[in-house]
């Protein structure tokens, strides 16, 4: 659908939950990452200090990536004890996990009938959100003093949509709630995501190993990891890309918009083709050993050529050097490992046009989640039996396995 109004959604959608890096969008959400994940590091330092049982770690995950959501997009949080907000973040993720299905109803809308029961509970879920979303969020922005101030630059992704609504009169209110609501929404594949990063290293306690290592050499244990960090913790980036190889979905629905020739196959104009992620990514065409985790295979090593000053840790050059002609004579070769990008046949985010728009969100946040979780805690299963996770499927039930959170000396 390329009607202005998806036009106008997207460009929208793009500037606030998509933004490039070096932007100041891109700058915030590091920042709330940081704060956010954080919190989530003392209340779970509570927890451990209190009580060695496992800990019910997936609704702290939820709420976390809820509130670096809401933070990033409507300058609000909410405090994990609110019962409503507690519920809401229930809600998304019992849709997150039922939308994950593929139930036969979502390709044959003529079953609608035999789903009736199962419509009414997502119905519900949706009504309570909404609800939330308009008292708690909507609501609190309209009656502040300075929204009415049109002359003040856009505040956040929220100010953004409900200026459209001011300034558009074709654009209702409706449509842009739901946006809200959409991405808002987002949060839940976030903390799924670093559920399933942690799973991974319960399940292989050498992958979190590395993952420390790396972490140690660059933050030595005495601050948090901040989204600029991320370069210098390749390991932990390609783990989770390994894992949304094995979770993406195989069902990313198409429609040909004129005929086309794919591969020999002819694909006339408004045939339905899906791109299938789950066959792309364990195809041994593609990978050596799919079916073998390793976050190494997203690793690539390279040579740059460094000042032989600059090789010690500190990055800092002396005044003399940076302004000295340059000699070639003092530099040396350097080895460094960074994340492999633009594999062609991985695209969990898809391509082209309609390629997702919060991928930003989803790698720079449950990056840095993940990461500050592992460099505070060793992860481990109370059964590895009980880690069960469903090919291609990137949502864990809401009621999921516990797992030991032990801090790190
Ligand atoms: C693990 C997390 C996620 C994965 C693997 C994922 C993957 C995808 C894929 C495969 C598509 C289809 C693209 C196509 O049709 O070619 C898509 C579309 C989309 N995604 Fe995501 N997504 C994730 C999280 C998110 C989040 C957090 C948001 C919002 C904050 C989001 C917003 C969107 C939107 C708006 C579209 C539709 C784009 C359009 O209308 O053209 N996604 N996503």
């Amino acid at each position: 659908d390329w009607s202005n109004l998806q036009l106008r959604r997207r460009n929208l959608a793009r500037r606030h939950c998509g933004p490039k890096q070096h932007t100041d969008n891109f700058a915030q959400i590091g920042s709330v990452a940081t704060f956010e994940a954080t919190e989530l590091v003392q209340t779970l330092k509570q927890i451990t200090k209190t009580s060695a049982a496992p800990v019910n770690l997936k609704p702290l995950l939820m709420s976390t990536a809820m509130n670096m959501f809401s933070n990033y997009m409507c300058n609000i949080r909410f405090e994990e004890s609110d019962p409503e907000f507690r519920k809401i973040v229930d809600y998304f993720d019992e849709i997150f996990w039922e939308i994950n299905q593929g139930y036969a109803v979502d390709f044959l809308p003529f079953l609608a009938p035999f789903y009736k029961k199962h419509m009414e509970k997502l119905s519900h879920w949706s009504h309570e959100i909404r609800s939330f979303i308009l008292s708690r969020i909507v609501d609190q922005r309209e009656t502040t003093s300075s929204f009415h101030d049109t002359e003040s630059p856009e505040k956040d992704f929220l100010d953004g949509l409900l200026r459209v609504l001011h300034d558009d009169p074709s654009v209702d209110r409706n449509t842009i709630i739901f946006m809200l609501e959409d991405f808002l929404g987002g949060h839940s594949s976030v903390g799924n995501l670093v559920m399933l990063c942690l799973t991974a290293v319960a399940r292989d306690p050498d992958v979190g190993k590395r993952i420390k290592v790396e972490i140690d050499s660059i933050t030595k244990g005495k601050r948090a990891v901040t989204l600029t960090d991320r370069p210098s913790l390749p390991y932990t980036e390609a783990t989770i890309l390994e894992v949304l190889r094995y979770s993406s979905s195989p069902i990313v629905p198409h429609v040909a918009t004129e005929n086309a020739a794919v591969a020999g196959y002819g694909v006339e104009k408004g045939t339905i083709v899906f791109i299938n992620n789950y066959e792309l990514n364990t195809s041994t065409k593609y990978w050596n050993e799919p079916e073998k985790f390793d976050p190494s295979r997203f690793l690539e090593k390279s040579k740059i050529r460094v000042r032989r000053n600059s090789l010690c840790d500190s990055g800092m050059e002396s005044d003399g050097e940076r302004n000295g002609p340059i000699d070639k004579t003092r530099e040396v070769e350097k080895e460094i490992v960074s994340v492999r990008k633009n594999i062609p046949h991985f695209l969990p985010f898809s391509i082209g046009k309609r390629t997702c728009i919060g991928q930003t969100m989803v790698t720079t946040m449950s990056f840095v989640m993940f990461a500050n979780i592992i460099q505070e805690f060793d992860v481990a299963a109370v059964s590895k039996d009980d880690l069960r996770q469903k090919p291609a499927c990137a949502a864990l039930p809401k009621d999921t396995y516990p797992l030991y959170l032990l801090p790190r000396k």
